[in-house]
């Protein structure tokens, strides 16, 4: 009996494992399941994509940040091991062997934490632009950071998340000394029955019992939401999707928030044009830039003091059990030595008030905040 015990690991025990040999890997899971999975690099080096269009090639834990730059580049994560749900004990004795020296050169720098103050007076250069009509949306971001020591924890942490959030997205990975983790509510793109999915989520509310309500919603975040189902239909439309099909928008549940959500779906069919055109065109939505794009992207560019990184990116498994399974990195955070650094953001439409919006980013930080702080 003791046997059968003794010859799986969980998928926590082989998470640690891999932080303490310093391997690179991703483990995740998908939204609505309960098996977590992991897939274990034996090389420290991931292989960088330069472009999607041969998306249906690719096999791994796809990491693409929200802009290119020499510096966050989109890169893959080889699943020499895939471990669905546990790890055999053979596969944990041949992960135990490989080992990995970790780089002294690294520059883990910090990101620019903006004040409340100096947030509040981002908000206000991008309404007076939207009130000028230069543009009609724009999500502003910040980062957090927060002392505390979450390295004898990561593991604990994933499964507490997966624990509490069953219908996010939940993920953590280590490569390029960098660890990452998240939450995320945001489907990106994925297969469920050779069905395409995509989603609009926008538009945030504190979960209280009246906004579980459609109708008590306001006009502010049912535009905010609306900009994003329009762009997502547009670039549908405009890359050939066939037979789409919209669903809401209606109220989802994101941990301690609710969003505004409409889901689009299309039959996968020869119809169709290339997945990672679609892809690289949909990124990003105005449900972390803005609208119209390249205004947004510009304003943002010019206002944020950060680097967003990986943070409002896309990331997931691609052709493994499904051709891809992607979400967009929200309520997330970055592992920098004994500091955490958590990222959000918000919409900003001509009806935003400066302070309700700070306070928003507060509560997405603290979507991870709650479960990090629990665990002390
Ligand atoms: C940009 C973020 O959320 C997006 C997704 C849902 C609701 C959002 C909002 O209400 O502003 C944002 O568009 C974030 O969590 O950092």
């Amino acid at each position: 009996m003791s046997r059968t015990k003794t010859s799986v690991k969980t998928i926590g025990e082989t998470i640690s494992l891999c932080l303490q040999n310093n391997l690179t890997f991703a483990a995740y899971r998908l939204p609505n399941q309960t098996r977590p999975k992991l897939m274990v690099q034996k090389n420290l080096e991931t292989e960088e994509i330069e472009a999607l269009s041969n998306i249906n090639e690719l096999r791994g834990f796809l990491i693409a940040p929200f802009l290119h730059s020499e510096d966050n580049r989109m890169f893959i994560i080889s699943p020499d091991y895939f471990l669905d749900g546990e790890t055999q004990k053979k596969q944990f004795d041949e992960i135990s062997r490989i080992k990995h020296g970790g780089s002294e050169e690294v520059e883990n720098l910090l990101p620019y934490e903006v004040s409340m103050e100096e947030y509040l007076g981002q908000i206000e250069n991008i309404t007076r632009l939207i009130k000028n009509n230069e543009v009609q949306k724009v999500v502003l971001s910040r980062a957090k950071i927060v002392n505390y020591d979450l390295s004898e924890k990561i593991q604990e942490i994933f499964s507490k998340l997966c624990d509490r959030f069953s219908n996010a997205f939940i993920y953590v990975f280590k490569a390029r000394d960098q660890i990452w983790m998240g939450a995320t509510p945001e489907p990106f793109a994925f297969f469920e029955n050779n069905i395409f999915h995509t989603s609009s989520v926008a538009g945030t509310k504190e979960d209280k019992k009246k906004y579980q309500l459609l109708e008590n919603w306001g006009s502010k975040e049912k535009q905010e939401q609306q900009y994003v189902s329009d762009y997502i239909d547009s670039v549908l439309n405009e890359n050939h999707w066939e037979n789409i099909e919209h669903n809401g928008p209606y109220v989802k549940k994101a941990g301690n928030l609710l969003h505004l959500r409409t889901d689009f779906t299309s039959v996968a069919g020869a119809m169709n044009g290339n997945l990672g055109y679609l892809i690289y065109n949909l990124h990003p939505t105005p449900a972390i830039c803005g609208f119209p794009k390249d205004k947004a992207l510009e304003i943002i560019q010019s206002i944020e003091k950060h680097n967003r990184e990986y943070y409002s990116g896309f990331l997931g498994p691609v052709g493994m059990e499904n051709p891809v399974s992607l979400f967009v990195n929200l309520r997330c955070m970055k592992i920098v030595g004994s500091q955490i650094v958590l990222y959000s953001g918000g919409g900003l439409t001509i009806d935003s008030h400066p302070v309700d919006e700070w306070y928003e980013t507060e509560i997405k930080a603290g979507t991870l905040l709650s479960v990090i702080y629990d665990s002390k």
